[in-house]
């Protein structure tokens, strides 16, 4: 049975960013996940986590100038010192947070013949934060974007994923497998879960194709969530999805699982 964490970047926008913890147990969810932690010192992030008896179970790394279109810099030459830097400031708030795992974000390759040495460059980074997050019993997770939420991604496809996941060879580094993502490129997801079993250490759901709650679209969530049990997955299902209004009211579908 899946345990759902709220995705406080996506949901529960109707209130500021530090009320939404409070509005997320209220809901009834036990675990939260967002993008970004650095607005915030740790420890008033920690403080919120605390006061609504909440886990935090994922944040990324820090995303570069995102003014200047950048979504990541650990799979872009020449910025090794900003990744490593931003690994480190990752680390240190997860240690802060508890939170057992860190989705490092690739970047964007303006030129598709530069790949190969993008692909290098994020080998070699991931494994900087591999190494440095191993002590502490935390995950790196990498993940594919669909081009059509960010255009020229260095990954797209949730297999060049598992490709870099195998290459880095680091047993602290899994898939982070969003199927929103995965039926946007990939597709055949039951194929994809089954292969991917014991590479991923974290999930994320929405609709396709409008990226809003669970209960509509083309994906059966209901047969995912039993595939996830099926594969022996244990780890935690983010809610990554835009609410169609507000947020509680499209709760609905999480009543059958709250409480477990
Ligand atoms: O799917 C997404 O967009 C997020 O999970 C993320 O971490 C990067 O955009
Ligand atoms: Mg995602």
């Amino acid at each position: 049975m899946p345990k759902f964490a709220a995705n406080l970047s996506m949901m529960f926008t109707e209130v500021p960013f530090l009320d939404r913890f409070e509005a997320a147990a209220k809901a009834g969810f036990k675990y939260v996940e967002y993008l970004f932690p650095y607005e915030y010192p740790a420890a008033e992030l920690k403080a919120k986590l605390d006061q609504y008896g909440l886990k935090q179970v994922l944040f990324n790394t820090a995303p570069g100038n995102v003014s200047a279109g950048e979504w990541g810099v650990s799979a872009i030459p020449g910025r090794e010192a900003d990744s490593h830097r931003d690994i480190d400031q990752a680390l240190e708030y997860a240690i802060a947070l508890g939170c057992p795992n860190v989705h490092v974000m690739a970047g964007v390759v303006p030129d598709p013949k530069e790949y190969a040495k993008y692909k290098q460059t994020f080998i070699d980074n991931v494994r900087y934060a591999a190494d440095k997050f191993k002590p502490y019993g935390i995950k790196v997770l990498l993940e594919a974007l669909s081009p059509q939420v960010k255009p020229n991604y260095l990954m797209s496809s949730q297999y060049q994923t598992l490709e870099l996941v195998e290459l880095i060879n680091r047993d602290n580094v899994f898939v982070q497998l969003d199927y929103f993502h995965a039926q946007n490129v990939d597709g055949n997801l039951s194929r994809l879960t089954d292969r991917l079993k014991g590479k991923f250490a974290h999930v994320q759901i929405a609709s396709v194709p409008d990226r809003h709650e669970p209960d509509e679209g083309e994906i059966n969530y209901t047969y995912i969530f039993n595939k996830l049990d099926e594969v022996g997955y244990d780890g935690w299902v983010g809610c990554e999805y835009n609410p169609r209004g507000k947020t509680e009211d499209g709760l609905v579908w999480f009543e059958a699982y709250k409480n477990k």
